[in-house]
């Protein structure tokens, strides 16, 4: 999967910005380092064709761990989802969260692994999962309109966004998860899909006009960009 990624490049930069401000008798200057300038300069840089990119991958849970994650959801108190920004209702769904305890461990070392093989392909910069794992459920009408994963607080680290689909494709319809540019991809339906997407980017999950979704969605953390 790494090699996906373009190796070093030498590109040619329009402009070099200025490491900072000169004091020179009470006026700012713009300062560069020793015999650098800020036009005509070439600048060494690895790219990531990934950026944006979306992984799809199938089967990573069985239909009986897909119903078993849905059963320990389900046990838990549910917490109403719903987000209101202004006017409009942003969220409407159930959610619980799915902490690592003793019976949890198998699908925390599951997804770890899984976060780890995807993230040869995105190359962030990743310790571990600091929210608890959220199960989700949309009955019909309810939604999640378009967002990013990473806001305040502790989402401010969440850097790798991944969602489960736990409920069998042909139980529900709507409630597809769409990537901002990129729409719905078919096969996020199947039961046990991974969708992995950067939690930079926007998505949401149409309203269900039929049935329930469930969901299991999982975030690998790191220190913040920068
Ligand atoms: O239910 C899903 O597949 C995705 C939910 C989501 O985007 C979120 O909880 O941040
Ligand atoms: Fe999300």
């Amino acid at each position: 999967m790494s090699d996906e990624n373009t190796p070093t490049d030498r590109l040619p930069l329009q402009y070099l910005l200025p490491t900072g401000l000169e004091d020179r008798g009470g006026h700012s200057v713009l300062a560069w380092p020793a015999g650098l300038g800020p036009f005509g300069q070439m600048q060494d840089m690895t790219l990531n064709e990934s950026v944006s990119s979306v992984l799809c991958v199938p089967g990573v849970l069985s239909a009986a761990e897909c119903d078993a994650v849905s059963a320990a959801g389900k046990a838990l108190p549910p917490i109403d989802g719903r987000v209101e920004l202004g006017e409009d209702t942003y969220r409407v769904s159930h959610i619980a969260w799915i902490e690592a305890t003793e019976a949890q461990h198998w699908l925390y070392h599951k997804l770890g692994a899984l976060f780890r093989q995807v993230n040869a392909r995105y190359g962030f910069d990743l310790v571990g999962m600091f929210d608890a794992l959220q199960y989700t459920e949309y009955g019909p009408g309810q939604h999640f309109d378009w967002h990013m994963d990473i806001g305040r607080g502790q989402t401010s680290l969440r850097k790798l966004s991944m969602t489960i689909q736990l409920t069998d494709s042909g139980d529900y319809d709507g409630g597809d998860l769409e990537l901002v540019g990129l729409g719905a991809n078919p096969q996020a339906r199947h039961q046990g899909t991974a969708v992995f997407f950067p939690s930079y980017m926007g998505h949401r999950v149409t309203p269900v006009t039929r049935g329930q979704r469930r969901s299991l969605v999982a975030w690998a953390s790191g220190a913040p960009f920068r």
